[in-house]
């Protein structure tokens, strides 16, 4: 009826609901340290990519994307809380307008100022990522916090290309790139069922969310904050806040591979 009806609340960027109606395992959420159990069956992950497989580099209006060449089993990982192999599809940031926060998940409710997303899908089951994103078990994005402190040489290929792609819908091409140099050699992460954390939503991911945060520096976070959600020609406007809010944990239990 009419007054059932209520419009679901709009996230003021994405026009997308906060939340998703019957949404179980929604993204991000907090990650209470003690409150996550320690899993001795999960496994190490393993991550071998091949840098050739690096295609271009485009803001899509959410966020600049760097997107892979998945036809084939070139770059992926396996293990971890994964029960197939998981092929790279692209990486992407989230982060804030200032240091205090931009980070999509937190860690006992603190924000970093941004998140690094590594986007698979499971090409064992499934044969597109399109396909992919529909399944519970279908994506697995590994998250890597960013905290201010010492420049980071891997990230700054990445931060020099992007005023090629300042306007919403530029792609530059990018080759030779490998991005396990964006994720802390320590082995330590925590894991759980969730969803997209932008439009579609879906709830598809295994989240794998690094312990350990990687440093950058002002300059290079400044970089990401010169680039707009805005097409050329139109007025502008700064890429930045592109983080969803925190979502209810529900009946979600949050594993650690470490004591
Ligand atoms: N922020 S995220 O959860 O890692 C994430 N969202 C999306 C998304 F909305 C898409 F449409 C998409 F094609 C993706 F590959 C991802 S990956
Ligand atoms: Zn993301």
């Amino acid at each position: 009826s009419r007054k059932n009806a209520r419009k679901a609340a709009l996230h003021p960027l994405w026009q997308s609901p906060l939340t998703i109606p019957g949404g179980t395992r929604q993204s991000p959420i907090n990650i209470q340290w003690r409150d996550s159990v320690y899993d001795p069956f999960l496994k190490p992950l393993k991550i071998s990519y091949d840098p050739t497989t690096c295609l271009h580099i485009w803001n899509n209006g959410y966020s600049f994307l760097v997107e892979f060449d998945d036809s084939a089993d070139r770059s992926t990982i396996v293990g971890g809380p994964l029960e197939n192999q998981y092929r790279l599809k692209q990486f992407h940031f989230h982060w804030g307008a200032i240091n205090d926060w931009g980070s999509e998940h937190t860690v006992d409710s603190k924000f970093y100022p941004a998140e690094l997303h590594l986007v698979h899908w499971n090409a064992v089951e499934y044969p597109s990522f399109e396909e992919a994103v529909m399944e519970g078990n279908g994506l697995a994005v590994i998250g890597v916090f960013l905290k201010l402190g010492a420049r980071h040489e891997g990230l700054q290929t990445l931060v020099d290309a992007l005023p090629a792609v300042r306007h919403k819908d530029a792609v530059i091409e990018f080759d030779d790139f490998d991005p396990s140099c964006l994720i802390p050699s320590c082995p330590d992460y925590w894991t759980y069922a969730g969803s997209l954390t932008t439009p579609p939503l879906t709830e598809s991911v295994t989240w794998i969310i690094k312990k350990k945060p990687i440093e950058v520096d002002e300059n290079q976070l400044e970089a990401f904050r010169t680039l707009l959600f805005t097409s050329d020609g139109e007025e502008e406007r700064r890429m930045v806040d592109n983080f969803r809010p925190l979502q209810p944990l529900m009946n979600r239990t949050v594993r650690s591979s470490f004591r």
